[in-house]
């Protein structure tokens, strides 16, 4: 047991030894009650008898880890839970008996804390960690929950700038033969490449910046496949104490991890609703700023931000993360703090910034023209929209066996090996039709999230998707909702937005019979710019950011209001209902417009037509009385079904968003979903 007497000794016995005893001092003061036990290892037999002396149970990583992780982890999961079948017991050297007396830890969740303080500690190089016994009882959601707000958050921030862009330029998922650090800027941020030219000028890292050309066209992203690099976010000035000045930095994101280190689109709006949860919002709100500038320089909210995805978007929740962060309210932090709240009280400020909602209102609006009701993606038939990006030829970011088995019989056709095949049709040596359709709905696949499942491949382009069409729903009543809230006040008191002509006019709308309501409900509506729109929608503040306006001086502009957009998702549900609804099933199925049908594919995507608000109460019913048992195991809700899935085997091998796979994206989308239309 550590005491007090033990922890006196401590500060001069090992100092400059090497051990960071001042961490251990700390961590001691602060977290390790009177007469708790405390463990210490270490990988030295040397401080293992030091430490014994001292009066701590040494434990030595090495020693530890790997035995109990395979006594332990028995179904091989790399993790320790409830279904594995070890003895889930651990003896520990007693401090108090200098390690002699062995005591038990007991317990699925007691090993399993353990054994992740010691993975964490190897992985930091730790030679010793101090673990009071409340760390190893403590209850693994808190745990969890605690860690993420602690320290997960703050090992997936990243900033491109000098200080954090380093670790962000490397790419594992780059296979080409140029493995040199490259950043690309768009052509029009002349903040980011003087800001970047002055980087690559002063430091030593081999950094090449190259600035992207006004047009990106799918030809252009193709010959950066053998060139990959980072693309650049937006930019801002803020206080750093140390230098006494504003300076520039990279506008912070958070990334998935592992070898996703770069910003994705939908991962984004998840990692969004976990900052707001932590207290995080000035996070959630850089992350919203820089989803403004992609659609603004790159045309769309990207894949994520390396070359190899500028011609592919991800499921839109733009509308729906800025709301939420404009609504953030600090908790009320009384006596009891919730066990979100973590060490000290956040001082979080509460972003209720009408300006700021309106800019990024104005950025969806535009999304919305000119990614997803824009060719390719509009279907004008029936006016839903399908994942169906640009692009040419094979996604390079993929594991480097990931397209063998597709690209394998067009070799043995070509009497070439599958890496010649491979060089050939990406450099266009060969011309497969049937290969650049497979790709095509590929990249569509990807476009979507889901990559992959059996529902969307070979097809993913000629599907109206439940859930893409309930996100643009999503958007169509948000964005109704926002103008009534923060639009501009017209002189007759009603409140509009001004959207640019351009914007619309590269829609597909006006084949719609509904472009008549619009032409009526925006009449007379070309604005004065300097008269009517206030200055900061168009007004560049290069001086403090790089993140843009969104309206240009140039701009001729139309007022919209926000029944256009009533009218707009009104007539999208309709159609969903129509086309997608099966009331014998209880669901939502996606339309196949090459078939011209349903798709009888089970997904558990068709709950986000609650979430949206596409479903009415009578068919919300219906869906948790027949359809969601289909999706409901263990642990929670499975992506699709066993039987839409069909067999697997060596040929036709699982694919990770099926059955019996779940994902945290659609466990989230569900709860919002049944509580809003069902259980509240
Ligand atoms: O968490 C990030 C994303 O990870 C998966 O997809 C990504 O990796 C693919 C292969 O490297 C790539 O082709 C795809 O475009 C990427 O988005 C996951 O399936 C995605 O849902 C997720 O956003």
């Amino acid at each position: 047991m550590c005491g007090p007497c033990t922890r006196s000794v401590w500060d001069t016995a090992l100092r400059g030894m090497g051990v960071g005893s001042w961490v251990v001092r700390a961590v001691l003061a602060a977290q390790v009650p009177e007469g708790a036990p405390a463990v210490l290892h270490t990988q030295r037999e040397v401080y293992v008898r030091l430490y014994q002396r001292l009066g701590f149970a040494a434990v030595d990583v090495c020693d530890v880890l790997p035995g109990n992780k395979q006594q332990e982890d028995t179904n091989g999961d790399f993790q320790i839970t409830i279904l594995d079948g070890g003895p889930k017991t651990l003896k520990l050297g007693s401090a108090e008996s200098h390690g002699f007396n062995k005591y038990d830890l007991r317990g699925t969740y007691v090993l399993s804390n353990l054994l992740q303080e010691l993975a964490l500690a190897k992985d930091l190089g730790k030679q010793f960690i101090v673990l009071p016994e409340s760390k190893l009882t403590e209850n693994p959601v808190h745990r969890l929950s605690r860690m993420i707000a602690t320290s997960f958050w703050a090992g997936l921030t990243r900033t491109m700038d000098r200080k954090g862009m380093h670790i962000i330029c490397q790419d594992p998922k780059n296979r080409s033969h140029d493995q040199s650090l490259k950043i690309y800027v768009p052509y029009e941020d002349h903040v980011a490449q003087a800001y970047y030219r002055n980087v690559v000028e002063t430091t030593a890292w081999g950094l090449q910046l190259h600035v992207l050309p006004p047009d990106i066209s799918p030809e252009y992203v193709k010959t950066l496949d053998e060139h990959p690099g980072i693309l650049s976010l937006a930019l801002h000035k803020t206080y750093d104490p140390l230098a006494r000045a504003e300076v520039w930095r990279g506008v912070p994101f958070v990334v998935p991890g592992g070898r996703f280190n770069e910003m994705y689109g939908w991962d984004s709006y998840f990692e969004t609703l976990g900052l707001l949860v932590d207290d995080k919002v000035d996070l959630g709100k850089h992350m919203v700023d820089n989803f403004c500038y992609q659609i603004h320089h790159y045309g769309k909210i990207l894949n994520a931000n390396r070359t190899y995805y500028l011609t592919r978007s991800q499921p839109p929740f733009l509308t729906d993360m800025a709301r939420r962060v404009h609504a953030y309210q600090a908790p009320p932090y009384a006596a009891e703090p919730s066990h979100h709240h973590h060490g000290p009280i956040p001082t979080a400020p509460v972003i209720r910034d009408d300006a700021w909602l309106l800019r990024v209102l104005l950025f969806a609006i535009k999304e919305y023209y000119t990614v997803w009701m824009a060719a390719p993606r509009i279907d004008n038939a029936t006016g839903l929209s399908a994942y169906h990006p640009t692009g040419i030829g094979m996604p390079p970011e993929t594991e480097a066996t990931h397209f063998l088995h597709v690209l394998a019989p067009y070799a043995r056709k070509h009497g070439v090996s599958v890496e010649e095949f491979q060089h050939m049709y990406n450099s266009r040596a060969v011309s497969e039709p049937d290969l650049d359709a497979y790709f095509l709905h590929d990249r569509a696949v990807r476009e979507s999230g889901h990559d992959t499942t059996y529902r969307l491949e070979h097809r993913c382009a000629s599907l109206l998707t439940v859930d893409l069409n309930a996100l643009l729903h999503k958007y169509e009543a948000d964005i109704a909702d926002l103008i009534d809230q923060v639009g501009v006040v017209r002189p007759d008191g009603s409140k509009a937005v001004p959207v640019p002509t351009a914007w619309w006019q590269s829609s597909a709308l006006p084949t719609l019979d509904e472009h008549a309501d619009i032409a009526v409900l925006c009449a007379n509506a070309v604005a004065d710019l300097a008269r009517d729109v206030p200055a900061h929608l168009y007004t560049p503040d290069h001086a403090h950011t790089s993140v843009p306006v969104p309206l240009r001086a140039t701009d001729t502009l139309h007022w919209t209001t926000s029944a256009v957009w009533r009218h707009r998702a009104a007539r999208r549900r309709a159609t969903m209902t129509r086309l997608m609804w099966d009331e014998a099933a209880g669901e939502f199925f996606d339309w196949d417009m090459a078939a011209n049908a349903r798709s009888a594919y089970h997904s558990v995507t068709t709950l986000w037509a609650l979430w949206a608000h596409v479903a009415t109460r009578a068919q919300a019913d219906r869906m948790v009385e027949v359809a969601l048992p289909r999706y409901e195991m263990l642990g929670g809700l499975v992506s699709g079904t066993e039987a839409s899935r069909g067999a697997v085997s060596l040929d036709r091998p699982n694919r990770q968003w099926d059955y019996p796979f779940g994902w945290a994206p659609h466990q989230i989308m569900a709860w919002h979903g049944l509580k809003e239309l069902v259980f509240d």
